[in-house]
Parts: C-alpha cells; structure tokens; sequence
C-alpha cells in the first residue's frame, strides 16, 4: 500500500493494434493499464491490468483516467471496450486496503480519484464498453455502469477444479457494500437507480445482492450475457486478436470479446456529435449533481469510513476475505 507508483505515459503509438502501456515502480513491476487503439476501426481496449482481483486504489484509478483522457485525445477513437486480463474478475471494487487504518493525507486524495474516475467515464465522449468477463461487486459494479454498454460472462463448466468433479465457474455483479457494513456513497447507488429502476435498486442496495448474470441481464443490469466457451479457429473475427493486447492474446476465440469488439465496431460507426450529445441528454444532470456535492461528499465519505464501527466491520471483512483465499 505504501508503494509510491509512478504512473506515466511512456509510449503511446496509433495505427493498426499498436499498444501505449503505464510504466508503473510497484513492488510486481506490472503496468496497471494496458491500453491499445486502432485508428482504422476507431476502437481501442483498456485492459485493467491488477493483479490480483483489479481492485481500486488510488494509482490504479488515475491510471484509468489518464489512460481513457489520452484515447479521448485521439480524435480517430470513438468507442473502447474496458476489459480486465484476469479471466474470472473484471474488477473487485475498491482496493479494500485503501479503506482500513487509512491515512489522514491519502484517504481523500483516494476518494477523489474514484470521483473523478466516475466523472471521466460516465461522461467520456467515447462509447465504453465493458467486457465483463468475471466477477464485478461493489466499485467493480460502479465501473461496468459508467460503461455505456455492458456484457458478461454467463459464467462455465470447468472454471475450477479438474476431472469429473470440475465446478461451474458462476460471475456476479452488484453494488454489495452493505454486506461490508458500509453504504454505497449517493451518486453510485443513484447510478443503480438510473440503470436499473427504483424498486429494484432500493432492494438491492439495501441488501447488498450480487446478480448471477441471467438475473443481471433480466433487470438490466447488463446488455448482454455471453458464454465464453472459445470458438473454433474459423469464427476469429479480423482486427480483435491485433487490438488484445499481448498478455490477452488468446482472448480472440472468445465469444464474450468478441460480441464486445462488435458492439464497439457498431458505436464507432454512429455519427459521433449525434451520439455524445444524445449521452449528455441522459447523463449530464448526474454529472452536474455530483460536481456540485463533490467536496461535502468526500467528507462525508472520509468521516463514515473512518469510524470506529466501520473500521471494525472493515477489518473483520477483510481478515475473512484473506482467510477465505488461504484456505483455497
Ligand atoms: C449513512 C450514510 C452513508 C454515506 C456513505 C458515504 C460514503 C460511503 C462510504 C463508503 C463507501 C465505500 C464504497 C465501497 C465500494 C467498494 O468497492 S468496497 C470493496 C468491495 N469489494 C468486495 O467486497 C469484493 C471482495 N472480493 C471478493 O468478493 C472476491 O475476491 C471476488 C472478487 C468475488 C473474487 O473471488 P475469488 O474467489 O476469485 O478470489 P479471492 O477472494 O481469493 O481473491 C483473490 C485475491 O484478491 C484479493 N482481493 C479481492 N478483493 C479485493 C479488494 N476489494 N481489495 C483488495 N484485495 C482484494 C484477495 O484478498 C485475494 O488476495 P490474496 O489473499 O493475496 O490472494
């Protein structure tokens, strides 16, 4: 946590799959970001590169940020499909360190990358799509609803285990906070009201429910569902294996990506005024409404998290998480 990431754009080159990549000092030496654009097709892919579960710190949203701003720059770009390089999580919401024992300097600094992550991709001129291959709870959840398009996982047989006894691998999605024993901050959970409707997100929120993806997809939470059960060589569709980037080069079978490389293919092709002034129609009322509470929300956030109660509930959820993972 205390590792100090430099998060700079070394290379950024356009043209047909070339890749730009975050030169990141943290301890595994990993981008955070991955990112790939072709100018032809007018898409590029944002791969959140965190292991191990994508988590959300406060590196790893401005490398989102400054990621999706220098796509937004290129005016050849006008879709990009956010997708994750770990298979069976597109991102476990915030990186639960960030909240326990925190800081007094960082925690707001934290809150505010996470408010300026949702401002920048709720209100990019770019068509997003999220390609969510795996788990999305809480801040994960966030993320695929600032998407202007979403597509999951139906989830498969074989995803753990081995031989006859292999389990289904099942993602879920869903604003979980109250299972922390803290609260979804206002504009997230109104972003659930706005994607899902009021009697289904106040349930929701209140019990903090993690949609399998046929449920998902039947209160919309999601567009699409997708199995990702890999194709035969022959259904390779032409300019997705150059845009994945290397680490995800064997993605380019899969159906999921596929239908998402589609999706973005169909966005670029709209008329981009006509498309982004009909996204500020839908979105720029939230937008104004948390720029205007942005500061008393983030001491709002600060104060309720650094409780003691919250701190305790936070601390025990996260000794369970660890002691879940070690008995695996
Ligand atoms: C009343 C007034 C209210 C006002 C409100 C005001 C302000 C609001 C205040 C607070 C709001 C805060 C908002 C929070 C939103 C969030 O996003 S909180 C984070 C929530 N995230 C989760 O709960 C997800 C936890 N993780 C999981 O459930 C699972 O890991 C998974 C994603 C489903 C994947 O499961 P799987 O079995 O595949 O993997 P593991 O569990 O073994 O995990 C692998 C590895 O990853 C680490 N990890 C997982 N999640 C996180 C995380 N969120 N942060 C950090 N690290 C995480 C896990 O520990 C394992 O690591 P390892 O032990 O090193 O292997």
């Amino acid at each position: 946590m205390n590792t100090v990431i430099r998060s700079q754009l070394l290379r950024f080159s356009v043209g047909r799959g070339q890749q730009f990549r975050f030169s990141t000092a943290a301890a595994n030496g990993n981008d955070l970001v991955i990112g790939t654009v072709d100018e032809t097709l007018g898409i590029a892919m944002l791969t959140m590169n965190r292991p191990p579960a994508n988590s959300l710190s406060l590196e790893m949203n401005e490398a989102i940020c400054t990621s999706l701003k220098t796509m937004e720059s290129n005016p050849k770009i006008q879709s990009v499909i956010l997708s994750s390089s770990n298979p069976k999580i597109f991102s476990a919401g915030l990186d639960v360190s960030e909240l326990v024992s925190p800081h007094p300097d960082r925690l707001p600094k934290f809150w505010n990358s996470l408010q300026q992550l949702y401002l920048d991709l709720y209100g990019s001129r770019l068509a997003v799509v999220a390609a969510i291959q795996g788990h999305a709870p809480a801040a994960g959840c966030f993320l695929a609803m600032a998407c202007d398009y979403r597509i999951m996982s139906s989830g498969d047989i074989g995803g753990e285990g081995g031989g006859d006894m292999k389990k289904r691998f099942v993602p879920t999605i869903g604003l979980n906070e109250t299972q922390l024993g803290i609260a979804a901050p206002p504009w997230m959970g109104q972003l659930l009201v706005r994607t899902i409707g009021f009697r289904q997100a106040e349930l929701a929120l209140a019990m903090g429910t993690l949609f399998p993806p046929d449920r998902a997809l039947s209160i919309g939470l999601v567009d699409a569902i997708e199995s990702e059960q890999h194709g035969a060589e022959s259904t390779i569709i032409e300019g997705l294996s150059e845009l994945l980037p290397s680490i995800s080069k064997d993605q380019a079978s899969n159906p999921l990506m596929q239908k998402a490389f589609k999706q973005a293919t169909t966005f670029a092709k709209i008329p981009p005024h006509a498309r982004v002034a009909s996204k500020l129609v839908t979105r720029q009322s939230h937008i104004h409404d948390m720029i205007a509470t942005r500061d008393e929300d983030t001491a709002h956030f600060c104060g309720f998290v650094t409780q003691e109660a919250v701190q305790k509930n936070l601390i025990a959820y996260v000794e369970a998480m660890k002691s879940k993972s070690k008995k695996k």
